[in-house]
């Protein structure tokens, strides 16, 4: 049975070469919104490739992005924050030297509402903009668990809360997709359960539609509703978390590497 409700996010046909390589070659999915959307794969299969085209990061030679019943062929970063997408990496991207409650905060200013030109003139709003900030970062910093470190210098900070600060951040833009570059990785098993935890918390609570590249398979198993596959670039599956682990060409590429599907 076809879905009645249109994604609303649809990538069509999307390639992406650098040089000789073809990072990306012909992808299309879709993403539904309020879903859990994992894309998995071997190392090199395109993974972070994909969600620097989505987020406008890259901009792919072929193939056109549908967000919104809106089409177009790249995403630029601007238009995709203007969108309401988030992002964290793969490798951590805070501000080392400022506070957690500095990080949190800086990740409001996509909702700043008050222009420069206006906070010149108009002291008093971005004042009371500037307090409404600070609130909106107080309470996801509670939701997130981290009152205690609120004023701790980030790089003091284990990895482990380093990455939940990291998505404390993306979640303070309160974003309607969340693109998630391997939250748990270099996690111990206890922090990966939290970290999962407020995750799922965050797509059910505010209804956040996440897009995930995870390697821990039991993880991306537990958490997706849907997962895509990719390898050496092209899509070799798209379903169901059961139907994925199942899927022969899935096991093969997975077959003889590190990484085990499930
Ligand atoms: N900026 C770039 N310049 C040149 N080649 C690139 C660039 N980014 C990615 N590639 C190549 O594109 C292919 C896909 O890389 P990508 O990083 O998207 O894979 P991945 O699935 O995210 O891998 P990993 O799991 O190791 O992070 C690889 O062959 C990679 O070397």
């Amino acid at each position: 049975m076809q879905n009645a409700i249109p994604p609303l996010l649809q990538l069509r046909g999307i390639s992406l070469r650098f040089g000789g390589v073809a990072a990306l070659a012909n992808i299309s999915f879709d993403v539904q919104e309020h879903e859990v959307r994992a894309i998995i794969g071997p190392n090199g299969a395109g993974k972070s490739s994909m969600l620097n085209v989505i987020n406008g990061i890259y901009c792919p030679q072929e193939g056109e992005i549908v967000f919104n019943g809106e089409k177009r062929t790249r995403m630029s970063t601007r238009m995709a924050a203007a969108a309401g997408f988030a992002r964290t990496f793969q490798n951590i991207a805070l501000f080392q030297g400022m506070t957690v409650l500095e990080n949190v905060v800086a990740g409001r200013n996509l909702k700043f509402k008050a222009s420069l030109l206006e906070q010149a003139v108009w002291f008093g709003r971005a004042r009371r903009e500037e307090a409404a900030q600070r609130e909106k970062a107080e309470e996801v910093i509670e939701f997130m668990e981290l009152e205690r470190y609120r004023k701790k210098v980030v790089s003091q900070l284990p990895y482990g809360l380093q990455k939940r600060v990291e998505l404390a951040r993306a979640l303070a833009a309160e974003p309607r997709i969340l693109l998630l570059d391997e939250p748990m990785a270099g996690m111990n098993a206890e922090e990966k359960r939290e970290m999962c935890r407020f995750i799922l918390n965050s797509n059910r609570r505010d209804g956040t539609t996440i897009i995930l590249i995870e390697h821990d398979m039991s993880v991306v198993m537990d958490i997706s509703d849907r997962i895509v596959v990719l390898d050496y670039g092209r899509k070799i599956a798209d379903g169901q978390p059961k139907c994925v682990r199942d899927n022969d060409e899935v096991i093969r590429a997975y077959l003889g590497r590190s990484e085990r599907v499930g």
